[in-house]
């Protein structure tokens, strides 16, 4: 509804920008036999740095390093000294571990140099396995991408793994471990095997006709597996924004009249002063963003300019650009100053509200919106003296923080809804990509029941089938495989 009420208005987009950073250059194609070696353990001063090898010289390090004969027990640690192998010049006391492949994390031969984290050490250990035949530093994400060449991780559980390096709320971490749990895996290897199912009745069919031995309702047992298909990957598919969202941030904007605290709450909930505040009305003129860990859900919150008319043209401006942001937003935040509710530019600032909350219960508009009634501790503490015909609304004073709790726990409950909860929900669609393949499964689906003979009803299921297989990192994904392992650092 404010969608639909600011675009008449205003009509400006503005992009979503992702909180992510990528580290390094693409990662090699991985089968290359070399050996390689990286600080898997953050940069910088720490107590314990991990380095870590993968390839078929690990051993060989492993032993090169410690001036042994024998590699240690597999999977065991032990206390070695490290000394560099050209010069001998001891360089820590460290715990070594020995993980012979395929049971390893990229399923090659691994070994782990747990040693002291001053930078000194970290770097002579480096250089010291620089100097081992056979070895060089791994690129960005190749230990993982090796991890997938050789069938420890299927691409959505690769994605899950970067998603958990990255993830910097709770629902963040909980949907990023689910992934790499396997749970959105497990469901594709589920729809591909009623598809595989559906596609053998459908070819006994073609192959054997009805003269042979082939029962009558095989084909319309194919049919109904299609149609179930097609009712959970719809379902899965209308979810899609969620799963997107709780990855990249939900679109929080905070809007209302002037001089309401807007710029208050803002700085409240991101625990910094983002914005200026003063009792000036229209202060603040432009659109304000930081992103912020909104009762554990990840969303870019936004700060606009007061929403009132007559103004000159630079504030003019400003309210334009908020209300176009308005019109992005996945969650509204509508604040009033509480001892004002009687001004102009509160009350029609009160009649969008009550718009905007008539439309989303009528025609289930997508776009939420929490009314915060704000300056509480302004209010006579007997009688708050509201009218009664005043929307659900929550009372909040910025300047106490009386009623944060509850606004927090309102906006916890909002952005379950908007983001998906990772908790209890079915296993969300996270990326473009896993939606892209779904809707060309459902398309395939469709050209199936709209197939004139069996032969392109079954090349319908086919292609349906090859869709489910590339979401997970079968065949023909070799082109999107670089963008995904950008996102690990070096190290992993
Ligand atoms: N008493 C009281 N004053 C508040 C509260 N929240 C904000 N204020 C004051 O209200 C004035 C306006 O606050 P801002 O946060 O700048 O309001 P705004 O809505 O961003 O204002 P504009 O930039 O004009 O749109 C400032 O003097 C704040 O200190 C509150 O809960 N109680």
């Amino acid at each position: 509804m404010w969608r639909g009420l600011w675009t008449l208005r205003a009509r400006a987009a503005h992009g979503l920008r992702r909180p992510c950073s990528r580290l390094g250059s693409g990662a090699p194609s991985p089968g290359s036999g070399a050996t390689i070696f990286a600080l898997s353990s953050g940069q910088g001063r720490c107590g314990v740095a991990v380095i870590r090898t993968s390839g078929p010289a690990s051993g060989f390090a492993l032993q090169s390093l410690t001036a042994a004969r024998k590699l240690p027990p597999a999977r065991s640690a032990r206390l070695r000294l490290l000394s560099d192998p050209r010069s001998r010049e001891p360089l820590d006391r460290a715990l070594v571990l020995w993980f012979p492949g395929p049971q390893s994390f990229t399923g090659e031969d691994c070994a782990e140099f747990h040693v002291h984290g001053g930078p000194a050490v970290v770097s002579g250990v480096l250089q010291a396995l620089g100097h081992v035949p056979g070895l060089r530093p791994a690129e960005a994400g190749e230990f993982t991408r090796r991890a997938f060449t050789h069938g420890k991780l299927s691409l959505t559980e690769v994605e899950g793994l970067a998603d958990l390096i990255h993830a910097e709320t709770e629902a963040q971490r909980r949907q990023a471990l689910r992934q790499l749990d396997g749970e959105l895996g497990r469901l594709c290897q589920d729809w591909a095997k009623t598809l595989t199912m559906a596609l053998a009745h459908v070819e006994a069919y073609i192959d054997f006709g009805e003269d042979d031995n082939v029962e009558e309702d095989v084909l319309k047992r194919a049919d109904s597996a299609v149609r179930g298909l097609e009712v959970a990957l719809g379902t899965h598919l209308r979810d899609a924004r969620r799963g997107q969202r709780l990855r990249s941030g939900a679109h929080v904007v905070v809007a209302g009249p002037p001089n309401a605290g807007k710029s208050s709450l803002v700085n409240l909930l991101s625990r910094k002063p983002v914005s200026i505040v003063s009792p000036e009305p229209g202060t603040t003129r432009d659109v304000l963003e930081t992103p912020v860990d909104l009762a554990g859900f990840p969303a870019l919150l936004s700060d606009t300019a007061g929403l009132r008319e007559g103004v000159g043209p630079v504030e003019q401006e400003g309210v334009r650009r908020a209300r176009a942001r308005l019109e992005q937003a996945d969650l509204i935040l509508a604040v009033l100053d509480a001892s004002d509710l009687a001004s102009p530019s509160s009350c029609n600032f009160l009649d969008t509200v009550v718009a905007h909350l008539g439309a989303q219960s009528t025609n289930g508009s997508n776009q939420r919106l929490l009314l915060v009634l704000n300056k509480l501790d302004l209010l006579p503490s007997e009688s708050p003296g509201l009218s009664r015909n005043m929307p659900p609304h929550l009372l909040l004073s910025c300047l106490t923080g009386e009623g944060l709790d509850s606004l927090l726990e309102a906006l916890r409950k909002e952005l379950a809804a908007v983001c998906g909860d990772p908790s209890t929900g079915p296993p969300l669609l996270t990326r473009a990509r896993h939606q892209h393949h779904l809707q060309g499964c459902l398309d395939a689906l469709g050209h199936y029941k709209e197939a004139r003979d069996l032969a392109l009803a079954a090349e319908a299921l086919r292609i349906a089938r090859g869709h489910l297989a590339r979401l997970t990192g079968g065949g023909g994904t070799e082109e999107i495989l670089d963008i995904i392992f950008q996102d690990f650092c070096v190290g992993k």
